[in-house]
């Protein structure tokens, strides 16, 4: 469960506040959707979720932690191991292959190359990108690298997955095999958190968070 309470956020003093007085609550085993206008502060408050930025006032509670106070070196590890963050435009790493882009992760944390390249390829299988294991991510399309990078993000069997508008370059096909991913990742305990524009995504029953 993380929940936000009187969350309040801004980049800077000369301008306001993006976030104000924001409470609500993310549940385990639910995909909640993030929606509101562009420029509302759905990838703001992600990135908060997400332990990438500090309130300006306000808390977010993870499993009943506050995680404002953490050391950064906690917050840190928190989302190395708990968090799959899903960036709106994909950030691979240029230089590697699709492949070592999805593997870096569980490498990096000792899981051995065997291990992780076949859960990367099955990931990668799932969501219709195998094919492209070899390429770099400029031999990609956009489509097809955001759905490397939720490849990448679920690589670790993340507890919590956020994910910025990661259908916002699909096809409808391929939208609905990554919103089918997501819904699998929360039904099996996960909790997931959607920023969308996506009228059509949104009102399925889903909760829902409005900004
Ligand atoms: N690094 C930054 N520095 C200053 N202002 C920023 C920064 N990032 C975002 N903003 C501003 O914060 C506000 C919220 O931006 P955010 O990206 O969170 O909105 P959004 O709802 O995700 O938008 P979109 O739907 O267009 O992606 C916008 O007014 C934006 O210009």
């Amino acid at each position: 469960m993380i929940s936000v309470d009187a969350l309040t956020f801004g980049y800077g003093p000369r301008t306001g506040p993006v976030l104000n007085d924001l409470t609500c609550k993310f549940s385990e085993g639910a995909l909640t959707t993030i929606t509101g206008p562009s420029g509302g502060g759905k990838s703001t408050l992600l990135y908060l979720l997400g332990l990438m930025l500090t309130p300006t006032a306000g808390t977010v509670v993870l499993d009943g932690v506050a995680t404002a106070r953490l050391p950064d070196g906690e917050r840190a590890r928190l989302r190395a191991t708990q968090i799959g963050f899903v960036f709106q435009d994909a950030v691979l790493d240029p230089a590697r292959t699709v492949l070592d882009n999805v593997m870096e992760g569980a490498l990096f944390t000792g899981t051995s190359r065997r291990v992780a390249e076949r859960r990367a390829r099955d990931l990668l299988g799932a969501l219709g990108v195998e094919h492209r294991h070899d390429h770099r991510p400029g031999q990609i399309s956009g489509g097809q690298a955001q759905r490397v990078a939720l490849c990448r993000a679920l690589m670790k069997s993340p507890t919590i997955i956020l994910a910025d508008e990661p259908s916002g370059n699909l096809d409808p096909a391929s939208a609905d095999v990554v919103w089918d991913t997501l819904r699998e990742r929360a039904q099996s305990g996960a909790t997931v958190i959607v920023a969308t524009h996506d009228p059509l995504r949104a009102p399925t029953g889903d909760a829902r968070v409005q900004l």
